[in-house]
């Protein structure tokens, strides 16, 4: 883009600051106490700062915005002034040559042949980079002549033009058809990329953080390669090797889980499609040499896990240990990284950064390799979806009082943004709403008893299974428990919890990726930044333990402008839990989840069955697993096992096989003729024919049915009344639906909640003692007996 006159400038920046006005800028947030879900409450209530804008002289940059499509008018004079240059050029290439038996034309022809080749050959080198592991491009790639043949139309990606990204950068946001910056990435970018101040970045789930801090490092590091280019060539062209910033970690990306880090490098790398900026995820899980060969790529960006991170760290990999040309340190769902397991490996991380001074570069003097550019201040980036700041923290910053805990363990986001060195004018952005959840997120729940909670559960994916839902459990037993059953009852479901291999449970993913209805059943190491698309349900099986869990579950559905619901099963156990949860959202109403009771005699007849089948498949695979334990210690021990049983013995075992075999095979058939048939309710009009598990065939057919009906009925009035007819297939209503179109609102009596829980402990406090004394009593009275009968 060319540089801007200076009045359009200083408009521009007016522009750009007036944007921030209608920003939520944070600090203050009321102490959160025990209750783990009141982290939230009054969380709107934030103190103002303002971003200063610094002076950016564009013209420095030498940028380029792509070319985009000219309005109407534009185009048709350019259009006439280029036929009228083609003519003019044709005419002087035709007379320059022999004219007289048109071999001048062909010679026109064929550079004009040869040019073509020459754009298609320029082309493939990116295309086919764009399916490689590691999209390594050369910057040199992207000439403008591809930039200029894309297709962009102005209108649709003007929005971003005020963020003045690097012309790749702005290729690949048109490649990835991102019409607009989300609110948080148009409030990160400038303070990020173009101030160059750390950033405290807190938006919805879904809401496009990771492009937030991605792309001012993309910026930056791009920005500063030309530069250096320019510099370069304006000193006699002489290149000095040493301070290309090429080879050099420049950004470090840490995010709580493996997943989540692998999604990051890849959203970064596609948006890096045609930069040359290498970015390398390091997570746990994968091979370790793998990784090292990975990182003797020199990559510029790097995002991990903090357990492998610091393992390589610590192991002195020679490429993760030079951090003084490090520009960028990021902390992605910040708030999960301080949960215990993390922060050990983190602190260690953080602690092996070089020093930030306030108002002083970097302390970079023994570094010899690292440029000037480089040696500019680190900026500290830290983004989460769920982010608690004490109201003083940024004076806390200036004062440099924020505080660990006594043993100097990080016990919070404030204290580890602090020791990651981030600066007191660090730009706090909040866009997280009242109650943090996307706005396109509707919320609901169903009371139930625990153990029906596998029948809701049911009758969700079966009547409304239409597409993706997660299901969380707070605990890896109910996750298995929950995903043998769904898996007797032919419910396509994958599950994913920590325990499982990282090879597995990226395998989880993608097939849940790939399948338009399937259902994954997860712990929360899915709760946070998986990047799923299409997922329309979330179910709670299990309430979690912290708001901000339940917050980041729910996530998963809603995101990047899509709707989507949440579903909570609630026990009475759990029902003071929920209420502590709306409390902290500040919500006073819920609505509750629709459920046709009439359907449920079948669903709990299903469900029983599948109980007892999987109750005896336990059985079997436990004795299985006992025996072979016992044959294996007996082994270790060098001890002969005793095969001779009695014949009694052997028999009854025999016996015992056999009636569990049939049992099963007895269960099965029974289960498998109920699968059979679709899911019906108990009684139903054979006019409104309501059939949840209808399948869209099976719906057809009805269908089919009703019209050849009707067209046999000769006499009008006759055919008149039946056309009332109707089929309708539950099948293809999404929980979603079901719940826009008649789910209850109600509303919660929170207050009421605590009081009739207090007095419900008051009761059984009271029963106990009772029982207690009535049980003293009974046992004085029996030694009295005692006594006088001696
Ligand atoms: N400007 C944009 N326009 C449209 N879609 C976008 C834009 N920026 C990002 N996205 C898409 O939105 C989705 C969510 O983005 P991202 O994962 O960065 O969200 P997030 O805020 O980090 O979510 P979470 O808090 O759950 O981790 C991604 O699929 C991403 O490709």
């Amino acid at each position: 883009m060319a540089a801007l006159p200076p009045k359009k400038k200083q408009r521009k920046r007016n522009h750009d600051a007036g944007q921030f006005d209608s920003l939520r800028w944070t600090s203050s947030l009321p102490d959160a106490g025990d209750d783990p879900f009141s982290a939230f409450a009054g969380l709107n209530d934030f103190e103002g700062g303002v971003l200063s804008l610094e002076e950016i002289d564009e013209s420095e940059w030498g940028l380029e915005l792509p070319k985009v499509r000219e309005t109407r008018g534009k185009k048709q004079k350019k259009e006439t002034k280029r036929k009228r240059e083609r003519e003019e050029s044709k005419g002087d290439e035709v007379t320059g040559e022999e004219d007289t038996n048109g071999e001048a034309v062909k010679e026109v022809k064929k550079n004009k042949k040869k040019k073509k080749k020459k754009t298609k050959k320029a082309k493939k080198p990116e295309e086919s980079s764009e399916k490689e592991e590691e999209p390594v491009n050369d910057a040199n790639t992207n000439d403008k002549t591809d930039v200029e043949e894309d297709e962009v139309d102005d209108s649709e990606y003007h929005a971003w033009y005020e963020l003045r990204l690097h012309p790749l950068l702005m290729k690949s946001i048109c490649r990835l058809k991102f019409k607009e910056p989300t609110p948080i990435q148009k409030a990160c970018i400038p303070a990020g990329a173009h101030q160059g101040k750390d950033v405290i970045g807190a938006a919805e789930t879904g809401s496009g953080k990771t492009l937030a801090f991605g792309l001012p490092i993309l910026q930056r590091l791009l920005e500063e390669r030309e530069k250096f280019e320019r510099r370069q060539a304006e000193e006699s062209g002489k290149a000095d090797e040493t301070i290309v910033s090429k080879g050099l970690l420049r950004a470090l990306i840490i995010t709580p889980t493996r997943e989540l880090a692998l999604q990051v490098t890849d959203h970064l790398k596609q948006v890096a499609i045609g930069t040359d900026v290498k970015v390398v995820p390091i997570v746990g899980g994968m091979s370790t040499e793998k990784q090292e060969r990975l990182l003797k790529g020199r990559p510029e960006i790097v995002v991990g896990t903090p357990g492998r991170l610091w393992e390589l760290m610590s192991g002195g990999e020679i490429h993760l240990v030079e951090l003084h040309s490090l520009s960028f340190f990021v902390l992605d769902e910040a708030d999960r990284m301080i949960d215990n397991g993390h922060f050990q490996e983190l602190q260690s991380i953080i602690d092996m950064l070089p020093m930030v001074r306030e108002g002083h570069a970097e302390d970079t003097e023994n570094c010899v390799t690292a440029s000037g550019f480089q040696r500019k201040k680190r900026q500290t980036l830290v983004f989460s979806a769920t982010i608690a700041l004490s109201s003083d923290f940024r004076k806390k910053l200036k004062r440099g009082s924020v505080k660990t805990k006594q043993d100097g363990e990080i016990n919070s986001i404030e204290a580890l943004s602090e020791r990651a060195g981030m600066r007191s004018n660090a730009a706090i952005i909040d866009l997280t709403n009242a109650s943090i959840m996307a706005n396109n997120l509707e919320e609901s729940f169903i009371e139930c008893k625990e153990e029906d909670k596998d029948a809701y559960l049911y009758y969700i994916l079966s009547v409304h299974g239409q597409g993706r839902t997660i299901v969380f459990c707070t605990s890896i037993a109910a996750l298995r428990h929950l995903s043998s059953l769904m898996k007797i009852l032919n419910v396509n479901v994958w599950t994913l919890h920590a325990q499982m291999q990282q090879r597995a449970r990226l395998k989880a993913i993608d097939r849940f990726r790939g399948s338009d209805h399937g259902t994954l059943i997860a712990t929360d190491v899915a709760a946070r930044g998986l990047d799923i698309p299409g997922v329309r349900t979330v179910v709670h099986y299990q309430l979690p333990h912290s708001a901000e869990v339940y917050v980041h579950r729910s996530g998963r559905t809603a995101r990047a402008s899509a709707d989507g619901c949440s579903i909570a099963l609630i026990s009475p156990k759990e029902a003071s839990k929920f209420a502590s949860l709306c409390r902290s959202f500040s919500k006073e109403s819920f609505k509750q989840f629709p459920i046709e009771a009439s359907y449920m005699p079948e669903v709990l007849k299903r469900l029983s069955l599948a109980r007892q089948i999987d109750k005896v498949l336990r059985k079997e695979s436990q004795d299985k697993a006992d025996k072979s334990w016992f044959q294996r210690n007996a082994e270790s021990i060098e001890l002969m096992v005793d095969e001779n049983d009695s014949d009694d013995e052997r028999a009854n075992n025999i016996r015992k096989k056999k009636a569990s075999s049939a049992q099963l095979k007895k269960l099965q058939q029974e289960l498998n003729s109920l699968l059979s048939r679709p899911l019906q309710p108990k009684s139903f009009s054979s006019r409104y024919l309501a059939g949840a598990g209808i399948s869209p065939l099976l719906q057809q057919q009805f269908e089919e049915l009703a019209r050849q009906k009707l067209a046999n009925f000769g006499n009008p009035r006759d055919n008149n009344n039946k056309k009332k007819m109707v089929v309708i297939g539950q099948d293809c209503v999404e929980p979603l639906q079901a719940l826009r179109s008649s789910g209850q609102e109600v509303s919660m009596d929170t207050k009421g909640a605590a009081e009739k829980r207090r007095n419900l402990d008051n009761l059984r406090r009271k029963r106990k003692e009772d029982k207690k004394r009535l049980h003293d009593q009974k046992r004085k009275e029996r030694k009295r007996l005692k006594a006088g009968g001696d």
